[in-house]
């Protein structure tokens, strides 16, 4: 029995975490997780899943739950703290980190420092302290399993391989939901329009940063950690049926691609069963001849600025990912609200990089301050 605790349970990831979980009783059980403010479905969870510890955004939804829940055994707790707690709770085997935003940074190293596996759907954290999580994890021997769907693909690509006789990695990018639009077609999209992804039903922020391609350019840098490969070995491929996940190609100039119908549980199941594979009983099986063809296209980087920056912040290296992706979540969030145009997303990001001078090999606490640092300048040229 695999005992999991899971962050970010009532979103699209977290949902299909549990949907796995609940498909076999027998292998995994819910020790604790968590939640924003979202108590409507965090207590639907908690009645359904029984966890001993569940953690919340704020003191508000903490003393809302209180009041809904009248089951003693459960231990509430909210805010960083409590986060934390969840991650690391008692005998966790495996902490499933499904939330969104580098809020997901400390709860993953604390886990690490515990000897708990990761498996990572939180991109966010390994782009802005992608340096220290793999070293925690390797000073530590814990094992970091990919959840996002193409680095699960490289993942499984790579099974049996020798790093060494990588070539590079071929990241697929559906384009998201604007890629048949030129760039000046998007200078009035709307929040709805942006979140009418072609391939995927996910969560907000995940949405836009598809539409901007910054989605593609987290996963390279996602990539650049994970599995210890430098950026100019990284290339990126629209791909919009998105049913190759992504490809590796070696040094003798073999190619081998993950390829399965877009379905988030086969990904986040193979990390909780790695190295075993179980049944995914109602999955849509892929039937190849039902899609007929399938398309590819080369990157355009002045269409997509984001995934440049993204590169161009992954190169400079240091605090500079810190910097694209506090920027980033802080003009998606502006974006969601209302509050800026669908292109200025590019346009702040690129500002708080321009403003920003690197700094090599920072430890936590410079991680923090350059997040919290370029979260303000962004909110006050946003105002
Ligand atoms: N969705 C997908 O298919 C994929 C997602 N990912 C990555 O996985 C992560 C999660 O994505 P997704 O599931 O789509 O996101 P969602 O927005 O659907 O869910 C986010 C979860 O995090 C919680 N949460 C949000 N903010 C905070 C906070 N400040 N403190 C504590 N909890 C918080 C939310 O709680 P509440 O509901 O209460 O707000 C919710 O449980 C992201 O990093 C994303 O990039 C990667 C690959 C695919
Ligand atoms: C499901 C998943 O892993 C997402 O990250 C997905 O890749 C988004 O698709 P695009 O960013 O390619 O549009
Ligand atoms: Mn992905």
């Amino acid at each position: 029995m695999k005992k999991i605790s899971l962050l970010g349970a009532t979103g699209s990831i977290g949902i299909q975490t549990l949907s796995v979980i609940e498909a076999h009783p027998d292998e995994f059980e819910l020790v604790s997780m968590s939640f924003g403010r979202n108590i409507k479905s965090g207590i639907e969870i908690i009645r359904k899943f029984n966890p001993r510890f569940v953690a919340v955004q704020d003191k508000e939804t903490y003393e809302k739950l209180k009041l809904e829940l009248e089951i003693d055994k459960i231990k509430i707790g909210y805010g960083q703290e409590a986060l934390i707690e969840a991650a690391i709770f008692d005998d966790v085997d495996c902490l499933v980190n499904a939330v969104v935003g580098s809020v997901g940074l400390v709860p993953t190293l604390k886990a690490i420092e515990n000897k708990i596996t990761i498996a990572i759907a939180n991109k966010e954290t390994l782009v802005t302290a992608g340096h220290l999580v793999t070293e925690y994890a390797r000073k530590h021997e814990v094992d970091l399993l990919p959840v996002d769907s193409e680095h699960s693909a490289i993942f499984q690509c790579l099974q049996g391989e020798k790093s060494k006789n990588i070539k590079r990695l071929i990241i697929t990018a559906s384009g998201g939901s604007f890629r048949d639009k030129t760039r000046e077609e998007l200078t009035n999209v709307t929040v709805e329009q942006a979140l009418n992804h072609p391939n995927w039903s996910m969560g907000a922020k995940i949405t836009i940063d598809s539409a901007t391609m910054m989605n593609k350019g987290l996963e390279v840098i996602e990539a650049h950690w994970l599995f210890n490969i430098p950026y100019q070995k990284i290339d990126v491929l629209l791909h919009k049926e998105s049913i190759i996940h992504s490809l590796v190609e070696f040094h003798d100039r073999s190619v081998i691609a993950q390829l399965g119908t877009p379905d988030m549980r086969v990904p986040i199941q193979y990390a909780l069963t790695y190295p075993d594979r179980l049944p995914l009983e109602n999955a849509k099986r892929l039937e190849l001849w039902e899609h007929g063809k399938l398309h590819f296209e080369k990157i355009n980087f002045n269409r997509y600025k984001c995934l440049q920056y993204a590169f161009d912040s992954g190169k400079i290296g240091g605090t500079m990912p810190t910097v694209l992706n506090a920027a980033n979540e802080e003009a998606v969030e502006a974006f969601l609200k209302g509050k800026i145009k669908f292109l200025q997303i590019e346009d702040l990001i690129e500002r708080a990089m321009d403003k920003h001078k690197s700094i090599a090999h920072p430890d936590l606490e410079q991680i923090q301050e350059v997040d919290q640092l370029t979260r303000n300048f962004v909110q006050t040229l946003i105002s």
